[in-house]
């Protein structure tokens, strides 16, 4: 979280390897990225990151399954038997069995993001990074979007790094980092909306 130019898209994208760092290290589990180079750092993309925004992001020319098996379209192959697995309990979870057959323009806004969703969680990947996943979507659709996002952490053991700038998102949080001038400013634990409202205020009022 943190006030607009704070630096948050900024870390998610060195976080993601898509900009680089001027200075400092970045690692994703025991992969140093900042010592990757590009065709390295596409691969570490596909494989190993997931990633939610605001806009869903889907190509709107493919149904919902063919969005969610995007991934490994791109990286070339078919999901073994494991992953098509995961897909079909994903789809179940998220409750899209009625609709793998609709293109992204014939379904919710909530829905779009729950196929964006399992599309970033279909490859088990070492992190999720989530843009204001919430940013297009009306609070009740927003919330059971969050829902699915901290069940995914705790069923799925899943890593998620999510923007916000909601306390009510930031609530589903275990762990919460402020961001002030592009430096970590704050860090909570588990908080309440008041608690990181309160929180929130007090930088803008430091400001
Ligand atoms: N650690 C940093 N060191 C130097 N410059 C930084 C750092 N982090 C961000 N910046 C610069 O600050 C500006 C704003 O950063 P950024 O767009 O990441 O903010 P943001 O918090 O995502 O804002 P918004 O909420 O409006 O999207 C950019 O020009 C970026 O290059």
């Amino acid at each position: 979280m943190g006030a607009s130019g704070s630096g948050k898209s900024t870390l998610m994208h060195i976080m993601a390897g898509l900009d680089s760092a001027t200075s400092g290290r970045v690692w994703l589990g025991d992969t140093e990225i900042t010592r990757l180079d590009d065709d390295q750092l596409t691969l570490l993309r596909r494989r190993r990151v997931g990633f939610v925004f605001q806009a869903f992001n889907l190509v709107p020319t493919l149904d919902v399954l063919g969005n969610i098996r995007l991934p490994f379209e791109l990286d070339g192959r078919e999901p073994n038997p494991d992953e098509a697995a995961r897909i079909d309990r994903l789809v179940q979870t998220l409750g899209l069995e009625e609709r793998l057959r609709h293109r992204p323009h014939e379904l919710s806004g909530g829905q779009q993001q729950r196929v964006a969703i399992a599309r970033a969680l279909a490859t088990q990947p070492d992190l999720i990074l989530a843009d204001e996943p919430t940013g297009n979507l009306d609070s009740r659709t927003g919330r059971e979007v969050l829902a699915v996002l901290s069940a995914a952490a705790r069923d799925y053991g899943q890593a998620i790094a999510m923007v916000t700038h909601d306390p009510v998102a930031a609530s589903f949080a275990d762990r919460i980092v402020f961001l002030a001038d592009g430096r970590m400013v704050e860090e909570r634990g588990r908080s309440s909306a008041e608690q990181i409202s309160a929180i929130m205020l007090g930088m803008e009022a430091a400001r």
